[in-house]
């Protein structure tokens, strides 16, 4: 189901994804101590509003010359350091628009592990229909602990704002998600960018067991297995 729009940044997500014990050929490489921790954090929102950006400058560190209309669904990945451990960001950026999205709304929940909420602060609609992306993720059994952010995107188009920070801030309160005020496009931004991201990987690292992928050979092939639960003092 993978229909990339910008296929030079991304990814496929692993095989084991969505299953509990699946397996793979081996690699002779592969370690039996290899632990990989994925966290995958799905990216929603109205079309138009950015979410191809901000993925991009998250992972790819630069905001794409030009884009097109996501279908179904975009992979992309990044490795980072959370004290000491390497984890993998699956950052799944989805589809806005309606008629691309549908077929593969179910892919989007599964086994999520954050949620970001993304509008436009220059559009006033994108901000209202949060509200209905929220409800969406709620119907899909997202579970309320699983960590939701939510981020105003296009704040470089200073003389186009519509949505207030206090109206922002208060809806974000409301729905107990951090707020995010940012721009994918200005380069001064970037590290705001990351911080969405990077803020939520530290959460997540810090609070519970995540999908691991835990290699370990068998008859000369590689299981990959959930996790056990681990818990760190993560600086974040
Ligand atoms: N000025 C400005 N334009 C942006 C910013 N982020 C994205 N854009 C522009 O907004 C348009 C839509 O960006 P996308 O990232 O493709 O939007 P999307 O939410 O992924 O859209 P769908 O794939 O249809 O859901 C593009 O023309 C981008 O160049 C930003 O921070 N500032």
């Amino acid at each position: 189901f993978l229909l990339p729009s910008l296929s030079s940044q991304s990814v496929q997500p692993p095989t084991s994804l969505h299953s509990r014990t699946p397996t793979c050929a081996s690699t002779s490489s592969l370690d039996t101590s290899i632990q990989t921790r994925i966290f995958k954090i799905i990216v929603i929102g109205d079309s138009n509003v950015g979410k191809t950006c901000l993925t991009f400058r998250f992972t790819g560190g630069s905001f794409p010359d030009k884009t097109e209309a996501t279908i179904g669904v975009d992979f992309r990945e990044k490795a980072v350091e959370i004290e000491g451990e390497t984890i993998k960001v699956q950052v799944w950026d989805t589809a806005g628009q309606e008629r691309f999205r549908k077929s593969m709304v179910e892919h989007y929940y599964r086994n999520v592990h954050a949620v970001v909420f993304v509008y436009d602060v220059t559009k006033m609609a994108s901000f209202r229909n949060l509200q209905t992306w929220i409800e969406e993720c709620n119907g899909h059994r997202v579970s309320a602990s699983v960590p939701r952010v939510l981020v105003g995107n296009k704040c470089d188009l200073v003389d186009q704002i519509q949505v207030p920070s206090n109206m922002a801030l208060k809806f974000a309160d409301s729905h107990n998600m951090l707020l995010f005020e940012t721009s994918a496009k200005d380069p001064k931004e970037s590290q705001n960018v990351d911080s969405i991201f990077m803020s939520l990987a530290c959460r997540l690292k810090a609070q519970k067991s995540l999908l691991y992928r835990d290699v370990e050979r068998e008859d000369g092939r590689v299981r990959l297995t959930q996790g056990t639960e681990t818990k760190t003092n993560c600086p974040c």
